[in-house]
């Protein structure tokens, strides 16, 4: 039993550049907002943690500054003062006080993951039962809004060795313009690259079952999100219907929601994200789920900086080769990072970070300048 106690929880609002437009079905994105948390222990230790959403309210019910606001005023008062070693007390207590919310609480379990490992020297992958792997396979999101872009950006990622592997984000154009747009890249990428689409919610059913037709048609191998979040229904009987596997992602937050789709008959794959389960050791509550029912795994992210990626890349390690690989590149999309020693990208995958807690640390000069001051 250790008596180091949660002395304080600071929150800050980071807006990094992307180094260019990246365009969704329900938003084009210029900026991603960050909220950093710096956790302190009473023995002076720091825990850092990273909550990140897409387009403020555009992808999911909590933006950053609803973030920030919970945290300060919420959760950061049931945390302070407790002993921080035992995890699973301080997530029941949480989640006992505050209900939802699972992007603020995956950026405080993540900062009090790092905590304790520094603490210990344990790494966070260590702190959830060990790593099975140091280098995790990456895949790029091809989504500057222009084909012929999209097409050059793919060759030079191929050809630095960076990607092989590229998700098509479409939805905001007619289901033929779709098409189309998809079927060019597919064509002149050719059977070098694995591509898929994130659909993010945009069709309804009907148009699903016509766009995924001709998606299976032009070689896509992963369908992402199709239709509406909560048409379960909906989901699996496409699931059933095509032979090109559907990717469930706003549709399964937890271990609830991946066990709701599978008794439903849904068996093809999950996106874990930590956000969208609350944290890096939540996430794989979900993955456990997934694996009981036979339906298989991708490393999933909100487009989180360097510290969250790297929250997400220990969580993915314990659970070994994931069937569909990560696309933990939201670092490489921002023009700048604000960690000390940025990720390592190479041979189509990135390095497990080494090192005790999350094995990142905050440049203070980067995070002054980009932190919002309001
Ligand atoms: O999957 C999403 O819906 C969100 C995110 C992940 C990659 C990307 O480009 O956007
Ligand atoms: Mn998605």
């Amino acid at each position: 039993m250790s008596d180091i106690l949660i002395k304080d929880i600071e929150t800050l609002l980071v807006d990094l550049p992307t180094i260019r437009a990246h365009k969704l079905s329900m938003t084009t994105m210029a900026c991603q907002t960050m909220v950093i948390i710096r956790l302190r222990l009473s023995d002076g230790t720091e825990g850092i943690g990273e909550a990140s959403t897409i387009g403020g309210l555009a992808y999911g019910p909590e933006s950053p500054e609803g973030i920030k606001q919970t945290i300060d005023g919420y959760l950061a008062p049931l945390l302070i003062a407790q002993p921080s070693h035992n995890l699973n007390a301080l997530r029941a207590r949480l989640d006992h006080q505050a209900r939802g919310n699972s992007f603020a609480k995956s950026g405080l379990e993540t900062a009090l993951l790092d905590a304790e490992g520094k603490r210990r020297g344990l790494s966070v992958a260590e702190l959830l039962g060990g790593a099975r792997c140091h280098h995790l396979p990456v895949l790029w999101t091809l989504a500057s809004g222009d084909t012929q872009k999209d097409i050059d950006e793919a060759f030079q990622r191929f050809e630095e060795h960076r990607h092989c592997d590229f998700k098509l984000k479409i939805g905001a154009n007619s289901v033929d313009q779709d098409v189309r747009h998809v079927g060019a890249i597919k064509a002149a990428l050719g059977d070098r690259a694995s591509v898929r689409v994130d659909v993010n919610q945009a069709w309804d059913e009907a148009t699903a079952a016509r766009g995924i037709d001709a998606l299976e048609a032009a070689g896509i191998d992963l369908v992402e999100q199709p239709v509406p979040a909560r048409e379960y229904a909906g989901l699996t009987r496409l699931a059933q219907r095509f032979v090109v596997p559907m990717l469930a992602d706003e549709a399964v937050h937890d271990a609830r929601d991946g066990f709701t789709l599978a008794a439903g008959g849904f068996g093809d794959a999950f996106a874990l994200k930590i956000a969208k389960a609350g944290g890096p050791r939540s996430v794989l509550e979900l993955a456990h789920v997934a694996r009981a029912a036979g339906v298989s795994l991708y490393g999933g992210t909100m487009l989180e900086g360097s510290i969250g990626t790297a929250a997400a890349l220990h969580a993915w390690a314990t659970l070994g080769e994931l069937t569909w690989g990560t696309e933990m590149f939201g670092p490489l999309l921002l023009k700048d990072d604000i960690v000390v020693e940025p990720l390592n990208y190479h041979d189509f995958g990135v390095d497990l970070p080494s090192g005790p807690g999350l094995g990142v640390r905050l440049d203070e000069d980067k995070l002054n300048h980009y932190r919002r001051r309001d």
